[in-house]
């Protein structure tokens, strides 16, 4: 099969400010105060068309980082990420604009994607209708609860049909009938055979949709391959994980963050 999303050697560097005044020094000299900290460091992975791909691991582990980048939300600091021969690719719940109104948004989104003013007034009603939020499509994004934004968000990404879906999260928020109307659809669109990025704290949804999963911890790929055989492993670190004291647990964390800020070698 083609190979759909190719990421090599990606890192994202962010600033770490642990003093208030770091942080405002920063903004009028950018880049020269805080600690250089790598929410990712050489991530280098191939997914191949219609490919539904589970990105897990704990809180700050690089998720959130990783599906922006594959999305083209945020650059990476180095590294690349090629898309072959697919015309668009979404995340869900980022990217909309918390000034602009849900309908405003819907006709930004889509006129970003590439879309005639024809089709988006084509579209708007099925994403109206998906996100079913009611009157609250004329309100401020700001006024928005999580949930409406990610209803707003999938509605969008998926009445688009992307060949590239990214979801994170969505499922998590929302109430039950609004979850189960997202999965269908998902379902749907893993039969078309799209390329999806799944991420999800709930190792039942993981095993339901993947076939494969990446295992992030802290920034670095852990295991990538058959969900079968990342996730028990996953689970085994989550039950130790969790096991640990919150004194325990930041040990953990800080252990691999002084590797995030002093192995990186770019
Ligand atoms: N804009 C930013 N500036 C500085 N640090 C950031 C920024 N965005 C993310 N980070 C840091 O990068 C790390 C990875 O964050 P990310 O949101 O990708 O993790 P995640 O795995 O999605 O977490 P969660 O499961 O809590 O959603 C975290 O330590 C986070 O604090």
């Amino acid at each position: 099969m083609t190979e759909s999303v190719i990421v090599k050697n990606v890192y994202k560097k962010y600033k770490m400010h642990t003093k208030p005044t770091e942080k405002l020094l920063d903004l009028i000299l950018p880049g020269g105060y805080g600690e250089d900290f790598y929410a990712l460091q050489d991530i280098s992975f191939t997914a191949k068309q219609g490919d539904v791909v589970g990105l897990v691991g704990v809180n700050g582990s690089g998720k959130s980082t990783l599906s922006n980048i594959i999305a083209g939300v945020i650059p990476p600091t180095t590294g690349t990420v090629e898309t072959v021969g697919q015309t668009s690719i979404i995340a869900i719940s980022s990217g909309l604009n918390n000034q602009l109104t849900g309908r405003e948004n819907i006709e930004l989104k889509c006129l970003m994607l590439g879309f005639k003013k024809k089709e988006i007034q084509a579209m708007e009603p099925e994403i109206i209708e998906f996100a079913d939020i009611g009157k609250f499509i004329d309100q401020p994004v700001k006024k928005y609860s999580s949930g409406m934004k990610s209803r707003l968000g999938f509605a969008i990404s998926v009445t688009v049909n992307p060949d590239i879906l990214i979801v994170d999260e969505a499922l998590s928020v929302g109430d039950q009938v609004f979850a189960q109307k997202s999965k269908n659809k998902m379902f749907e669109f893993k039969e078309k055979g799209k390329t999806i990025f799944f991420v999800s704290h709930s190792m039942g949804q993981i095993k339901e949709f993947c076939e494969t999963a990446i295992w992030l911890e802290y920034g670095e790929i852990k295991q990538y391959g058959p969900v079968p055989e990342v996730i028990p492993q996953y689970e085994k670190f989550l039950k130790k994980y969790k096991s640990m004291s919150n004194e325990e647990q930041k040990k953990f964390r800080e252990k691999v963050m002084q590797k995030q800020r002093g192995l990186a070698t770019i």
